[in-house]
């Protein structure tokens, strides 16, 4: 049970459920059909958590990952976005109105922030909400064609509710951006309501079960009491007062949904490509070792091993990464509702960092398990390319990835800069705070404390390099902000060897933890080769100061062929370990009775393509 903690029970009633074990296949639907199945699933599950009382979160995940296989559902933005931030940002009276009806679904919402013209520019954002002390309402308004609601996930047609992120403005004085509760459809005709415009945005690259949506406001009131007041309020007479606070807590959903996301989308999309991939490759036959000895299976392929390994490896750390995100995320913001915001940067920091690393690293894994099972990778059949364009999306909403790894740059560099004027840091970098050894302590034993000693070190170095180019930048004659885009590549690649280092101290410390030997012996060897990899691909960053030398990459590349064959033994034990039921998989190739020619063909029978009174067979005829 390393993985699943409570979670199969969960899974098991959900797998009862007809409507969700065996329902229409996704493959052969259109995208209104896909859409519509989503939706009657969506209502069936509504139903579910009724009638086997599921309230917990964590609870409702596990029904979810069985009701919505590798797609993200309407429920995705109001459970995730909607209800975290009604209760994060609400006072107790709101908290008391909307949380309850939001739960039990009676309305459903979404988080709408991005505009046609910005997303990333949160600060660039155009929606007014005037406050009108007359009627007691805030007015808001769409005054530009950039500043329509984009991309809101669930406006385009299913939700009656949304949280609208405005600029706040009283007597002419614009005080930022607030969140507004606004009801967006009749809650008795499901109409949008008087003054808003909006509709679906059209197809997109996947996330087809969801209506993703635009909004316009034409001069929209809602009253007073639906800007969400626990850290700042607006009174009767436009009086603005705000508790002392992080300007950023409004950012705070945000941070939520990108400290999950490492685990929900990155660890999972990657966990059940490489199911996919391994178990085919453990079926898949081809070509010939030895002459006259039958077809070997393609896993016992060296280069086959090489590609999907270290994928393994790279999935086993995302998955351990992630839950420790969520810890942190969980952890942090206790801490911040006793009122200590020390560690909401090192949060932020490190929820940017890791979210924009492990769906990068994540996407790139699920793209070459696809290439790695030839022919029928490329087949919708494989389940992958459903996976893909789900994970994929995870490198661009909540924070485009390379914006976010230099948000985790800037924190580094500050840490940096109060570390050179004598603070100590602590957490996540407290090893900018170390005197970092100059020599490699790597030998072909290659002790995971070893491994990940190589990591700090390049991730120290690279910090400090980047810092340094900033200011020898600004010395000679840029200003601050050119400095800055001037550096900023170097900045993200910091940024990302931060990242790589802590992923490597996670997994090793799992590793530690494990009691039983047999599986401490296997994950260390995965631990090893995922470190291993790290150092081969960016080689140049070990090198460049002579921390590593060429006697010692040789090593490091004799290790890593010599981990494969260890690793093969065991590598279908280690993908069914991540326990994930065909149905989440949604693969022919991945299945788990191996059965897969039979039903890639039982398969192909059933493609509408295949309909005789289609009419492409009339033309045809
Ligand atoms: C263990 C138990 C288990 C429990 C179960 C859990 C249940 C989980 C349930 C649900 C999970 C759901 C997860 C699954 C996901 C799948 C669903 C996905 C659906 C997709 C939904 C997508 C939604 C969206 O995309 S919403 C829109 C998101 N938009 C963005 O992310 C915009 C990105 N831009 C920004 O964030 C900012 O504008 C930024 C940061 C780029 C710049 O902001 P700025 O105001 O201009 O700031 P700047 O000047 O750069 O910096 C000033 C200062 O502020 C600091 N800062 C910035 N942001 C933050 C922050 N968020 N928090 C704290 N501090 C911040 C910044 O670092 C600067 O600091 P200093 O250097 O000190 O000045
Ligand atoms: C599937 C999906 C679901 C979404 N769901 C929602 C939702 O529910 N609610 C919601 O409000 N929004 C949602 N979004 C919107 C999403 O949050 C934004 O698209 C995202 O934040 C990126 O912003 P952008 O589109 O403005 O990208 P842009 O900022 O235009 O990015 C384009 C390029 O510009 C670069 N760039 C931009 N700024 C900088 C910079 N400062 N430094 C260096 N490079 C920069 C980026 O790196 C990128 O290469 C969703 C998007 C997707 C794809």
């Amino acid at each position: 049970m390393l993985f699943k903690g409570g979670g199969l029970p969960h899974e098991s009633l959900a797998l009862q459920e007809k409507l969700f074990g065996a329902g229409p296949d996704y493959n052969f639907m259109t995208r209104i059909e896909r859409f519509k199945n989503s939706l009657v699933r969506v209502q069936h599950f509504i139903r579910c958590c009724a009638r086997y009382n599921l309230h917990d979160h964590a609870d409702k995940k596990w029904f979810e990952g069985v009701a919505f296989p590798n797609e993200v559902s309407v429920l995705g933005p109001h459970s995730g976005m909607f209800i975290p931030t009604l209760k994060e940002q609400g006072s107790e009276e709101q908290i008391q109105k909307w949380v309850p009806q939001a739960e039990k679904h009676q309305i459903m919402g979404t988080y709408i922030q991005t505009e046609l013209g910005h997303g990333t520019f949160v600060r660039g954002l155009e929606t007014t909400a005037t406050y009108d002390p007359k009627t007691e309402e805030f007015i808001l308004n769409s005054p530009t064609l950039t500043s329509i609601k984009w991309w809101p996930g669930g406006l385009g047609r299913t939700c009656n509710f949304g949280i609208v992120m405005a600029l706040l403005y009283i007597d002419g004085k614009n005080y930022g951006m607030h969140p507004f509760v606004v009801q967006l459809r009749s809650l008795k005709t499901h109409e949008p309501l008087p003054g808003l415009t909006m509709g679906d945005i059209g197809p997109k690259f996947g996330f087809d079960t969801v209506d993703n949506g635009y909004l316009q406001f034409n001069h929209f009131g809602i009253p007073r009491e639906n800007m969400l007041m626990k850290y700042c309020q607006v009174l009767k007479n436009g009086t603005y007062t705000k508790q002392t606070r992080n300007p950023k807590f409004s950012y705070g959903a945000m941070i939520f949904v990108r400290s999950m996301v490492v685990y929900e989308v990155a660890g999972q999309g990657l966990a059940k490509a490489c199911t996919i991939a391994i178990r085919y490759s453990a079926i898949r036959r081809q070509s010939e070792l030895k002459k006259s000895r039958p077809e070997p299976q393609i896993l016992d392929y060296q280069t086959q091993q090489y590609k999907l390994f270290p994928l393994l490896a790279l999935a086993y750390a995302v998955w351990f990464t992630g839950v420790r995100m969520k810890e942190i995320y969980f952890m942090v913001n206790n801490e911040i509702k006793q009122g200590h915001t020390e560690r909401l940067p090192e949060l932020h920091a490190i929820s940017s960092g890791l979210k924009a690393f492990t769906t990068s690293m994540a996407s790139w894994g699920i793209e070459r398990c696809r290439l790695a099972c030839g022919g029928h990778g490329y087949s919708a059949a494989s389940g992958l390319p459903k996976i893909y364009v789900n994970a994929t999306g995870g490198c661009t909403y909540e924070g485009e990835n390379t914006v976010m790894l230099l948000q985790c740059a800037r924190f580094l560099m500050n840490i940096y800069g109060g570390v050179k004027n004598g603070r100590r840091p602590s957490g996540s970098v407290n090893y900018l705070g170390e005197r970092i050894s100059s020599r490699c302590t790597l030998t072909s034993e290659f002790t995971l404390k070893s491994l990940a000693d190589a990591f700090k070190h390049r991730a120290a170095r690279m910090i400090k390099e980047a810092s340094e180019r900033l200011n020898r930048l600004q010395a000679s004659g840029n200003d601050p902000e050119d400095s800055w885009n001037l550096n900023s590549v170097v900045l993200t690649k910091a940024a990302e060897a931060h990242c790589h280092y802590y992923m490597v101290l996670v997994f090793e410390s799992v590793v530690e933890s494990v009691e039983d030997n047999c599986v401490k012996d296997i994950l260390r060897q995965l631990c090893q080769l995922l470190a291993l990899c790290g150092i081969q691909e960016n080689s140049g960053d070990f090198i460049q100061d002579g921390f590593l030398n060429n006697d010692q990459l040789e090593l490091v590349k004799q290790k890593q062929l010599s981990l494969l064959s260890e690793i093969r033994p065991n590598a279908v034990l280690l993908v069914d370990a991540f326990e994930f039921h065909d149905v989440q998989l949604g693969s022919i190739l991945g299945r788990f009775d191996g059965n897969v020619y039979e039903n890639l063909f039982k398969w192909a029978k059933k493609t509408p393509l295949n309909k005789p009174e289609d009419l492409i067979h009339r033309l045809l005829r």
